[in-house]
């Protein structure tokens, strides 16, 4: 459920009032995703999502993120378009908070992914590095090493009690990765958190792009191995190979992958799975006491990460 925000008519008028969308239909609260409140709004103009952003979201990164969606979606990406109030900004405050109005996209994401979703979104992930190649803003990745360590020290002697041994586990895999990390492969602005959940379809046709809140810099293969994980393994753990080749070879058809990123895979895909099971392990051990939201597993990420440990080289993932 992400609704933190209640927002009564009279806000709601007073916040339109600076905005060309004509007179308001309806605000529905929507109750998928976690970090902010989002509502579908239905004016005389059409459809949009209000978006009230809450805690977790640095108000000083809203420009990055907004700028993204404007820039990716100017560029032809099925990208919400954020909307400009007559003063020209699209980043403005409703009840004290920050607030956002985009456009809305059609389609739903997959339920049940098929190989023929890994190949589009393959294609529209590379689409998404191209187009954002002369995007003006940085953000550097507050969940790479530096993050990782941070949450690894907020869950010290408390990672044992999801799995016994978890913190030596994960101690020794920042270890390593460290050591192993490519530093220079092609870098740019990547989504990061490119989940099913997050694509929508209609078919086989990705009809949306959404949720930038945690896009940044970063090296370009590591959001393929995002993709990876977050698409081609099954629900009883297993990896799916011909979903990682759709989902390669979709990328490759836009954006040709050097050797170098080709043999990294193993390694970005290790650090995308730590990456998510930190995440998911300090939401886990630190859960607030009557929160509406339900942590996700951390284990799903461990099985992952060990996985990708123990592989050979990139071959494992359908590459020839
Ligand atoms: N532009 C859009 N068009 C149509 N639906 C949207 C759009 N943006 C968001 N939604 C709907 O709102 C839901 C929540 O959005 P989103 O995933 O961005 O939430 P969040 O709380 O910011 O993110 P998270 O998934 O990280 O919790 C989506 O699953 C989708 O149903
Ligand atoms: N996609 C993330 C949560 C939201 O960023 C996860 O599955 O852990």
């Amino acid at each position: 459920m992400a609704v933190y925000t209640d927002v009564p008519p009279e806000a709601l008028h007073a916040f339109l009032a600076d905005y060309d969308l004509g007179a308001v239909r309806s605000l529905k609260g929507i109750t998928e995703g976690v970090e902010n409140s989002n509502f579908l709004l239905e004016t005389e103009r059409g459809r949009y999502i209000l978006t009230i952003y809450e805690k977790r979201v640095d108000p000083a990164d809203l420009p990055f993120f907004l700028g993204l969606m404007e820039h990716l979606a100017r560029h032809g990406l099925p990208c919400p378009l954020p909307v400009h109030a007559r003063d020209g900004q699209a980043l403005r405050r409703i009840l004290g908070k920050p607030a956002a109005i985009v456009s809305f996209l059609e389609g739903r994401w997959p339920r049940r992914i098929e190989a023929g979703h890994c190949t589009a979104l393959g294609e529209a992930l590379a689409a998404l590095h191209l187009a954002a190649a002369d995007f003006g803003l940085r953000r550097p990745n507050a969940l790479s090493f530096a993050g990782w360590r941070a949450l690894f020290a907020g869950c010290r002697g408390k990672a044992d009690a999801i799995l016994p041994g978890l913190e030596a586990e994960i101690a020794t895999e920042l270890e390593e990765l460290a050591r192993l990390w490519p530093n220079d492969l092609p870098a740019g602005v990547i989504h990061a958190d490119l989940f099913p959940d997050n694509v929508f379809f209609a078919g086989d046709k990705v009809t949306g792009i959404i949720d930038f809140y945690f896009a940044c810099n970063d090296l370009l293969a590591y959001d393929v191995a995002i993709c990876l994980n977050a698409w081609c393994f099954e629900q009883d753990g297993s990896f799916n190979v011909t979903k990682a080749k759709a989902l390669l070879q979709g990328y490759r058809q836009r954006r040709p992958l050097s050797p170098d990123e080709v043999a990294a895979l193993p390694v970005l895909a290790r650090g995308s799975a730590l990456r998510f099971l930190m995440t998911r392990l300090y939401d886990w051990l630190h859960q607030v006491e009557g929160a509406l939201v339900k942590p996700k597993d951390p284990r799903e990420y461990l099985r992952k990460l060990r996985f990708h440990r123990g592989v050979a080289g990139p071959r494992a993932y359908g590459l020839g």
